[in-house]
């Protein structure tokens, strides 16, 4: 568990971070959104202290990180930024191994992982371990820039836009390689982005910042349908809101019994997904399948009734 705790940064007379106080969740992901000079890189940099706080403090598994030497700190939790800072002249595997490497594990256990988060990552190990990092497609150094910080198993991840400059097609990919494998792993991760869209997507929890101040830190799905204040109901996007809570609702959850014609919409999928499905065929219900076989349906009023407002 991370606690933050009355987290602030004084620049001069800037309030970049403004008594900030969060608690994240072993195994979660913590999406951080914002606009510009929000204070979100400078939150996110006093967790691992690249910038040291003004006041206040942040306990990593009830330890003061302040009582931690910082290259210690830095060792125990992963960093992956924008434009991934792969070492150039290293190889794929020697990227990924760096911090194993410094925390003295062994040739073979290195070698091991490295094949293990390549794998994890899509990316043959075979055909990817001994490649330098121009030799690799931009969303392919995401990758392995996400790679090189959950290799020591960090008792933390932090990303700033790790996925800011890919297109949107591989973003998207990228992002459900990032839940996927964070799932898998057990993983811990505070995440940046100015996106609310891929804050809502990612997160199991959502911090919007304003001004240097935490104006919300709530699950998606309260960000959307509860927003704290004006500002955090524009970063949503008012006429997105329906659309943006059926997308985090799986057709699961408005299934009822009962047939339908037409192809069917799979259980695991949003309800945005069915939304277009049945507006796209013209049908008011879809059949619902689970591993291969119907077992239900949903019908477009029940996806409507999801949509509006919650009481
Ligand atoms: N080293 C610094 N010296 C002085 N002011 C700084 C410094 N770093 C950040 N600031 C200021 O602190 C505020 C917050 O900056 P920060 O980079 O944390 O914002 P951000 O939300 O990450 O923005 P962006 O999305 O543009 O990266 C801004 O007003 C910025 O100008």
């Amino acid at each position: 568990m991370i606690e933050i705790d009355a987290l602030t940064k004084i620049y001069g007379e800037t309030r970049a971070v403004d008594a900030v106080s969060m608690t994240v969740e072993t195994s979660s992901i913590t999406a951080i959104v914002g606009t510009s000079g929000s204070g979100k890189t400078t939150l996110l940099r006093m967790v691992n202290r690249l910038v040291e706080p003004s006041s206040g403090e942040v306990r990593i598994n009830g330890e003061r990180t302040a009582d931690m030497a910082p290259y210690k700190l830095r060792r125990r939790i992963g960093y992956a930024i924008q434009g991934h800072g792969l070492f150039p002249h290293h190889s794929v595997g020697r990227n990924i191994g760096a911090v194993p490497r410094l925390l003295g594990w062994s040739k073979k256990d290195i070698r091991a992982r490295v094949d293990e988060l390549l794998e994890l990552f899509g990316m043959e190990p075979d055909a990817f371990r001994d490649r330098f990092p121009h030799e690799l497609s931009g969303g392919q150094q995401q990758r392995v820039g996400v790679a090189r910080a959950l290799a020591s198993r960090p008792d933390l991840m932090l990303m700033d836009e790790p996925f800011g400059a890919l297109d949107p097609i591989i973003r998207a990919r990228a992002q459900e390689d990032l839940r996927r494998i964070q799932r898998q792993l057990g993983s811990t991760i505070m995440l940046v982005t100015h996106d609310m869209d891929e804050a809502i997507r990612l997160g199991d929890r959502v911090a919007v910042m304003d001004g240097g101040k935490l104006v919300q830190y709530a699950p998606p799905e309260e960000i959307v349908s509860r927003p704290a204040s004006d500002f955090v109901a524009e970063m949503v996007g008012d006429n997105e809101r329906p659309i943006r809570l059926l997308a985090l609702i799986p057709v699961a959850d408005a299934m009822e019994e009962g047939n339908a014609e037409g192809p069917a919409v799979a259980a695991t999928a949003s309800l945005r997904d069915a939304l277009a499905m049945g507006l796209w065929s013209a049908r008011d219900a879809l059949p619902v399948e689970r591993d291969g076989e119907v077992v239900g349906r949903v019908t477009m009023d029940a996806i409507r009734a999801r949509a509006e407002r919650p009481e």
